[in-house]
């Protein structure tokens, strides 16, 4: 499906990603970890082509998609669709019109002028905003809504496109931890329902482990780590994260496993 090969982008003399290989031969939920500055925003942002690569090839299901220009370009855009961990969402325009902002690729100019949308489409965001759970906030501002509505109306925008792949730059990043965990939540029952392929960078070890399929570590631009969550070991761990025999886990940990365990506590609590 995915095949990215020796893949290597510089900015300057700074090397990013740097000969990044690996194939993805079925749908997945896959996620990227490492420190901050370890290449994984560039290679999402190269797998979308939002940035043009030094080298290397991407090809997904036999296209080569680096080097794509124009409609080509914007017709794999529109197949691989992307959430920023800052929702990148109009604030002042109401729910509905941003999950509708999904479609400007395949609209006319003049449709998107005068913002027509046909009703289909419209049933359409409706039905995904269900999906989603956040519905009944239709009507309101973007700017109205908690992060994590916020954070599912840009999934239900990218839905909008109907893309195969899903790429998610930090999706959980700007979050608490119970909102991260209903975000995560809809990002994995996307892909186990849908069959998309979904690519997730990721900040927390315990989230890779829990809801991906399929771990990639990268460190200083180069893929260090490549397995299943159970491989994930702490030793794996530190490799990925440069650190010492001190490293603690906990240190790339969210508290969703704390909020976790305090639930487990509770359920077994009032049971
Ligand atoms: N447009 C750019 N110009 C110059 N250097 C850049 C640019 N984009 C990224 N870099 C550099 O490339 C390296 C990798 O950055 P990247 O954002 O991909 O890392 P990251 O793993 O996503 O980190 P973070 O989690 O902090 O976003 C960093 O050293 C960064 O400073």
């Amino acid at each position: 499906m995915l095949d990215v090969q020796m893949l290597t982008k510089r900015f300057g003399d700074k090397t990013a990603v740097e000969n990044v290989s690996f194939n993805i031969d079925r749908s997945m939920m896959i996620g990227v970890i490492g420190r901050s500055g370890a290449g994984k925003s560039t290679l999402l942002r190269a797998l979308n082509c939002l940035s043009d690569v030094t080298s290397g090839s991407i090809t997904f299901e036999g296209q080569e998609i680096t080097g794509l220009k124009g409609a080509a370009r914007r017709n794999w855009q529109s197949r691989c669709a992307m959430i920023f961990q800052q929702f990148n969402l109009v604030p002042r325009m109401d729910v509905v019109s941003n999950v509708l902002h999904g479609t400007l690729n395949r609209r006319s100019t003049l449709a998107t002028m005068f913002n027509l949308y046909p009703d289909s489409d419209i049933h359409k965001a409706i039905e995904i905003l269900d999906r989603l759970g956040i519905a009944e906030q239709a009507e309101k501002r973007a700017e109205a809504l908690s992060g994590g509505q916020q954070q599912r109306v840009a999934i239900a925008r990218a839905l909008m496109q109907d893309p195969q792949i899903i790429l998610a730059d930090e999706p959980i990043a700007s979050l608490d931890p119970m909102n991260a965990q209903i975000v995560m939540q809809a990002l994995r029952r996307i892909h186990e329902e849908d069959g998309r392929m979904v690519i997730a960078n990721l900040h927390t070890l315990d989230t890779a482990r829990r809801y991906c399929d399929r771990v990639i570590g990268m460190r200083d631009g180069r893929v260090v780590f490549d397995g299943t969550p159970e491989q994930l070991t702490t030793g794996a761990a530190r490799d990925i994260y440069g650190a010492g025999a001190d490293f603690s886990e906990a240190a790339t940990s969210t508290e969703i496993e704390t909020l976790d365990r305090s639930q487990t506590y509770a359920a077994e609590t009032y049971a």
